[in-house]
């Protein structure tokens, strides 16, 4: 993959949506969209940003029992997205019948811990041990279930990818060395993740709310 970024797109007006990946779409690699642009527009709204001509990430983050995700992913076959996410703590069976009921261009890649969330966050959901640790296990349950890849943050990718050499690795809460968290805990630079073994760096605010995304997403293209 050429360009690594993902410009995240987690806006509910799909003219907005179109709009800011028209603008970037030469200065990024792929388009990622969440829960807030699909909840709000579905398949047709898929449809309409794969007109840019990006690969299109979905980032659906399914959580549910086997049986369920399996149709969910079963329900976006037809949409041939690049990346689909799961969320590794619902198991290693929902994570194999998911990527059993994947389109086979499809990479699915189970979400590991949530880059908002730091150790004292995972000892106040009952989980002992550090964010690393917490990463590395679901990582191995995800290599395990035959998944593509796992999304962490640049704190853990190096230490991942030492692990699971051919893995995909999706890298978010990323911000340049000036610019501010907002609700991220686990943050590194986007070089910093590229160097580390990152296959994707998700970009989302850094470039969708500065004054002039186009001029941000070329700035952040020139560190990597
Ligand atoms: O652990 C995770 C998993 C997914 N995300 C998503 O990435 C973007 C990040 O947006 P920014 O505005 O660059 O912070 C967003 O769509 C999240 O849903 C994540 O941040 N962390």
């Amino acid at each position: 993959m050429s360009n690594p970024v993902f410009v995240a797109i987690d806006m509910p007006r799909l003219d907005a949506a179109k709009a800011l990946a028209e603008k970037v779409k030469g200065h990024v690699g792929g388009i990622k969209l969440g829960m807030e642009f699909f909840y709000a527009h579905g398949h047709h709204g898929v449809m309409e940003m794969a007109h840019v001509g990006l690969p299109i990430f979905l980032d659906l983050k399914l959580h549910d029992i086997p049986n369920t995700v399996a149709g969910a992913m079963q329900s976006i076959h037809v949409l041939e997205p690049a990346i689909v996410t799961v969320h590794a703590s619902g198991g290693r069976a929902m994570m194999e019948d998911a990527k059993a009921a994947a389109g086979e261009n499809t990479k699915v890649v189970a979400v590991t811990m949530l880059t908002s969330l730091d150790d004292n966050d995972l000892g106040r959901i009952g989980v002992a041990g550090s964010a690393h640790d917490q990463v590395m296990r679901l990582a191995d349950l995800a290599h395990a279930a035959g998944l593509d890849g796992i999304v962490c943050s640049g704190h853990e990718v190096r230490a991942v990818h030492k692990q699971w050499k051919n893995g995909f690795f999706i890298v978010p809460g990323l911000r340049l060395a000036d610019g501010s968290a907002g609700d991220q805990k686990r943050v590194v630079t986007p070089r910093q993740a590229r160097d580390d073994g990152a296959s994707v760096l998700v970009i989302g605010r850094p470039i969708a709310r500065a004054d002039d995304p186009l001029a941000a997403a070329r700035a952040i293209e020139a560190t990597i």
